[in-house]
C-alpha cells in the first residue's frame, strides 16, 4: 500500500484546537543559525509526475531515474497502480512502470485520490487512447487561485472526447480515435500544454498548438515522448507541432533537476546568512532566478562538472531591494516567489513583487507579518506590465519594506511553497517557532527535508 498522506488526512482530519491541528505534523524550529552545508536535488516534481503519466502511453515498460521521494510521486504511483500499471521503485530511486495491462480503475478507488494533486487530469489522453474511456477525480494542488481547467476540457473536446462532468469527478469517453487539432491557448498554461502533448502524440493526424508553455519541464516531457516514438517539433514563438503516431513504446529517462527546490534552498541560504551547495542543480534552467539572486546581493558559484551543482551564499553586507514580476518561462517562475519574498524581508529598502500567474499567491504573507515582516498587499498591478488580475479585486502585488528582524511564531502552512517560505522565515527568526502542516504540504515537493535541514546545521526537532 502506497503512502497517501493527503487523502488519509482528508478522510481523517486531525482535531483542531486553537487554530492548529493537534498532531505530530509539526516541526519545531530554533531560528538564528545560518544554514551551511550541502544537499542534493533529484528530478523535478513537475516533470517526474508527468513522465509517470506518459508511461501509460507506451506498450512496453518505462524506467525513470532519480525520482524524488515526495508524496506527489506516491500519489501518481497509486493512480497508476489503480489503472493496472505495475510499478517498482529500486533503492536508488529508479522507478520502473509496466503499462502492459492498463485497466479502468473503480470510481470509488480513484476517488481516494480526489483533491490530492493536479496530475489526474493529465491521464485523460493516455487513458482515452488505451481504453476509450477515463474517470478523473476532482483535482487538488496548491490553493493559490481558482485554477480552472477550461483549457484542458476545451482542447479534449476538440480532440473528440465526450466529457460528462459530475459533482465528484469527470467521466470521459472517446467514441472513435481522437483526431489532431489546431488549438491556441488563451494563456501559456503548463498543465494544458502537457494535456495537449499527451493527447496529441497518439491522435490521428497533426496537432498544432499555439501559445504553448515552454517551461524546461515541458521540454523535458517532450524529450520523454520523443524517446517513446513521438514526433514533436518545437517552433519559435510558442508553437508546438505534434504528428500523431500509431504506437509508442516505453522510455528510459533521467529527469531535469528540480529548479524550484534549488531556488528554495538558495533563498534559505540568503535569508539565514548561510551557504548551501545544491548538488545536482543546473545553471541553464535557473538563469532568470540567478539574475534576481545576484541583483538582491546573493552570491553563487556554478560547478558544471560531473556531479556538480550550484553553491549559494550570503556574501555579507546589505541585501538590495528589487522589483520583480513572476511570469511564464523564461520569466521568473511563480513557484520561486514565496521563498524569495522571505529573503526580500532582509533587503534594505522597498521591494515590489507582482504575481502575474496566480491571483491568490500572497496569502502566506499574513504569517510573515505576524513574525515582524513589513509587507503590504495591493490589488493593482505594481509591476511594469498590467496582468490578468489587475482591476479584479485580487491582492496580487506586494511591497516589502526591509530589513525586518523576524521573530518566532506558530505558523500554519497553507500550501507547498508557502510552507517552505514559512520554514525559511522560522529558520531566520529569533527564537523558537512551531511550523504546522510540514508533512501534509512540504513533503509534496521537498524530499527528505528533515534530513536536509539537519545536514545544513539547522536546529530543528520533532516534538
Ligand atoms: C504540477 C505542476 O506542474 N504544477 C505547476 C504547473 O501548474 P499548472 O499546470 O496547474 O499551472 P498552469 O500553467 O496551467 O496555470 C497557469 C495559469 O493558467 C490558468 N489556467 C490554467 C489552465 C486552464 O485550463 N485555465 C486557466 O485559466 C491558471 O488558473 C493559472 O492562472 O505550472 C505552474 C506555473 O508554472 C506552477 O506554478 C506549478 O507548480
Ligand atoms: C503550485 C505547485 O504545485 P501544484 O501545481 O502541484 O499545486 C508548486 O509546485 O509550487
Amino acid at each position: 500500500m502506497l503512502a497517501n498522506r493527503h487523502s488519509s488526512f482528508d478522510r481523517n482530519p486531525p482535531v483542531i484546537i486553537g487554530g492548529f491541528p493537534l498532531s505530530n505534523d509539526v516541526l519545531v524550529v530554533h531560528g538564528g543559525t545560518p544554514l551551511k552545508g550541502e544537499i542534493r536535488v533529484r528530478g523535478a516534481k513537475n516533470l517526474v509526475s508527468k513522465a509517470m503519466v506518459a508511461a501509460v502511453l507506451g506498450d512496453t515498460p518505462s524506467t525513470l531515474h532519480d525520482v524524488p521521494a515526495i508524496s506527489d510521486v506516491d500519489i501518481v504511483r497509486g493512480l497508476l497502480e489503480l489503472h493496472g500499471v505495475r510499478t517498482t521503485m529500486s533503492g536508488d530511486q529508479t522507478l520502473r512502470m509496466d503499462p502492459t495491462n492498463v485497466v479502468i480503475a473503480g470510481v470509488d478507488e480513484i476517488n481516494v485520490h480526489a483533491g490530492s494533486s493536479r496530475i489526474p487530469i493529465l491521464l485523460c489522453g493516455p487513458l482515452l487512447h488505451r481504453l476509450g474511456r477515463a474517470y478523473i477525480p476532482n483535482l487538488g494542488g496548491c490553493n493559490i487561485g481558482g485554477r480552472p481547467i477550461d483549457f484542458h476540457l476545451n482542447a479534449l473536446r476538440e480532440f473528440g472526447a465526450v466529457i460528462d462532468k459530475q459533482p465528484d469527478g469527470m467521466h470521459l469517453s472517446a467514441p472513435q480515435r481522437l483526431q489532431g487539432i489546431k488549438y491556441t491557448l488563451e494563456y501559456p498554461s503548463v498543465g494544458s500544454t502537457e494535456q495537449i502533448l499527451l493527447t496529441a502524440v497518439l491522435a490521428e493526424g497533426v496537432t498544432e498548438l499555439r501559445n504553448a508553455a515552454v517551461e524546461p519541464e515541458i521540454i523535458d516531457l517532450i524529450c520523454v515522448l520523443q524517446k517513446m516514438g513521438a514526433i514533436i517539433k518545437v517552433h519559435t514563438d510558442r508553437v508546438i507541432e505534434i504528428e500523431g503516431v500509431d504506437r509508442l513504446h516505453g522510455y528510459r529517462h533521467r529527469p531535469v533537476p528540480d529548479r524550484i527546490e534549488t531556488g528554495s534552498w538558495a533563498a534559505a541560504a540568503l535569508a539565514t546568512h548561510g551557504e548551501v551547495f545544491v548538488r545536482g542543480a543546473q545553471q541553464a534552467d535557473m538563469m532568470t532566478f540567478l539574475n534576481v539572486y545576484r541583483s538582491i546581493g546573493g552570491a553563487f558559484d556554478i560547478d558544471d562538472g560531473p556531479d556538480g551543482g550550484i553553491r549559494f551564499w550570503h556574501p555579507g553586507g546589505e541585501l538590495s531591494p528589487v522589483a520583480l514580476e513572476t511570469d511564464v518561462h523564461p520569466g521568473l517562475m511563480t513557484d520561486w516567489q514565496q521563498p524569495l519574498v522571505v529573503a526580500l524581508t532582509q533587503a534594505h529598502g522597498l521591494s515590489i513583487v507582482h504575481e502575474t500567474v496566480y491571483e491568490r499567491r500572497f496569502g502566506y504573507t499574513a504569517e510573515l507579518r505576524q513574525m515582524g515582516a513589513n509587507i503590504q498587499l495591493y490589488r493593482e498591478c505594481l509591476g511594469g506590465t498590467p496582468c490578468r488580475w489587475g482591476r479584479r479585486n485580487f491582492l496580487h502585488s506586494a511591497v516589502i519594506a526591509g530589513p525586518s528582524q523576524l521573530h518566532a511564531a506558530d505558523l500554519q502552512i497553507p500550501d507547498l511553497r508557502a510552507g517552505f517560505s514559512h520554514l525559511i522565515a522560522a529558520l531566520s527568526a529569533e527564537g523558537t517557532s512551531r511550523v504546522f502542516g510540514v508533512d501534509r504540504y512540504i513533503t509534496r515537493g521537498y524530499e527528505d527535508f528533515d534530513a536536509k535541514l539537519a545536514a545544513l546545521g539547522a536546529s530543528v526537532e520533532r516534538p
